[in-house]
């Protein structure tokens, strides 16, 4: 690694393309979701059908990813971004074309495939062009305008109706449509890499040391909390936020199914300008371990407030919006600033491999303990199991954060990486 990096213009220019693939990417992710109730009554898929859907994205990359991150240190972010791009486009063509549930759920599979590594790559180009100037700035703008790729799919019966009042399939061509533009981003961002790649101001996939097992144990100990923040806090924002806060705003809440859903979308839009706008805060400041750890304390304190007390809903949902916002705007600047450059994609894949397993385990507990508690409308004080389970997973998480600021974060320029 050089200590010269690209210009600044070069570099934003890498970061609009960056974010403009990021945001196709999640715009895809998302695309099931809104055609969920066309594929029951056109083509007669039963809910397990579509839940599978979407669960056949995480399930290769409970080991996949960390394959991809290693495959990122090795070849690089430019050309793993591209190839990934082409293997997401031909999941989401697949979806969309095909003729039966068995070649959508493929299409989904593969795009599961390319995605995860796809997005390890993009926030290791980000850190590979700005390396210590606004880092968390850019990548809260790259993973804001994801953000936004996400809020679009959910806006898109209102936006391509005519599109949705023809059937299932035009919204998921139209989503194809927008791979194949993150495809066209990417190829761009990967011809634009080539000269100051040439030119040895970025971190080469040549220079990049063979992957050994071993060095797997050899990341210091912020990096091993900062892995068990991200399990913990991802596990229960995503377990709680996409799949029960709706059912509990209803049931506990009282809320209707609209307002409940709408209540969700804001922790979603706030995002979209917050997750930058902290960003920008921390390279302002050049701290970024304190306010990781007071995005993680923000969690359990919205899951107290919504179980314990008679609050405004707004009260937790700001608090979630914000904790939603902050946590990822620091904690990959923090990643990168804690392992070497030549493994931070391996630092990032061994991370997703945990946080895809955590998910699937608390989204998979929280419903054991829903069900076991007879939780639902008529039993609201059953959904008690379930956010105290949320509660101690976001609080021991919340030590974590503590940990590694302990550990990491004392210092005002806090930890740099060893090249
Ligand atoms: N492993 C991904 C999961 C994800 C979320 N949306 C699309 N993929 C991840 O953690 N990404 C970083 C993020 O905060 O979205």
């Amino acid at each position: 690694m050089t200590d010269k990096l690209p210009s600044r213009s070069t570099a934003w220019l890498i970061g609009a393309l960056v974010a403009m693939a990021l945001f196709g990417n999640y715009y895809v992710y998302d695309s099931i979701g809104p055609v969920a109730d066309l594929l029951q009554s056109q083509r007669g898929f039963s809910d397990s059908q579509v839940g599978l859907l979407n669960a056949i994205y995480s399930l290769p990359n409970v080991v996949l990813i960390l394959v991809g991150g290693v495959l990122v240190d090795r070849f690089g972010a430019a050309r793993m971004t591209l190839w990934t791009a082409l293997v997401c486009l031909a999941g989401a063509t697949l979806t969309a074309f095909s003729p039966n549930f068995f070649g959508m759920a493929t299409g989904r599979l593969l795009f599961g495939i390319g995605a995860e590594t796809f997005n390890i790559a993009t926030l290791a180009a980000i850190a590979d062009y700005f390396g210590g100037r606004s880092l968390a700035f850019a990548m809260g703008l790259a993973l804001g305008v994801g953000r936004l790729g996400s809020a679009s799919a959910d806006m898109s019966p209102t936006w391509f109706a005519s599109a949705y009042a023809q059937g299932w399939q035009p919204p998921l061509a139209i989503a194809a449509g927008i791979a194949a533009a993150s495809l066209a981003a990417s190829l761009l961002y990967w011809w634009l890499d080539r000269g100051p790649r040439a030119a040895g101001l970025l971190p080469t996939g040549k220079t990049a040391e063979k992957f050994v097992w071993r060095d797997l144990l050899h990341f210091g100990r912020a990096y091993w909390y900062l892995l068990a923040l991200c399990v913990l806090w991802y596990s229960v924002i995503l377990a709680f936020r996409s799949t029960f806060s709706i059912k509990y705003f209803q049931h506990v809440h009282g809320l209707d199914l609209a307002t409940a859903g709408e209540m969700n979308s804001y922790v979603f839009l706030a995002a979209v300008f917050a997750t930058p706008a902290f960003g920008w805060l921390c390279d302002r400041l050049q701290r970024y371990a304190p306010f990781l750890a007071f995005g993680a304390l923000l969690l359990p304190i919205a899951l107290g407030v919504l179980a314990l007390t008679h609050w405004s809903l707004w009260v937790s949902t700001a608090l979630i919006g914000i904790s939603f916002s902050l946590v990822p705007a620091v904690m990959w600047p923090m990643a990168s600033r804690i392992v070497a450059p030549s493994r931070f994609g391996t630092a990032i894949g061994l991370m997703w491999v945990a946080q895809n397993a955590g998910i699937s385990g608390a989204n998979f507990a929280a419903g054991w303990l829903n069900d076991q508690a007879g939780a639902s409308a008529a039993n609201p004080a059953g959904y008690a199991p379930m956010m105290e389970f949320f509660g101690i997973a976001s609080l021991l998480g919340c030590v974590c954060a503590l940990m590694l600021w302990l550990t990491a974060g004392r210092r005002r320029h806090e930890v740099k990486a060893p090249a």
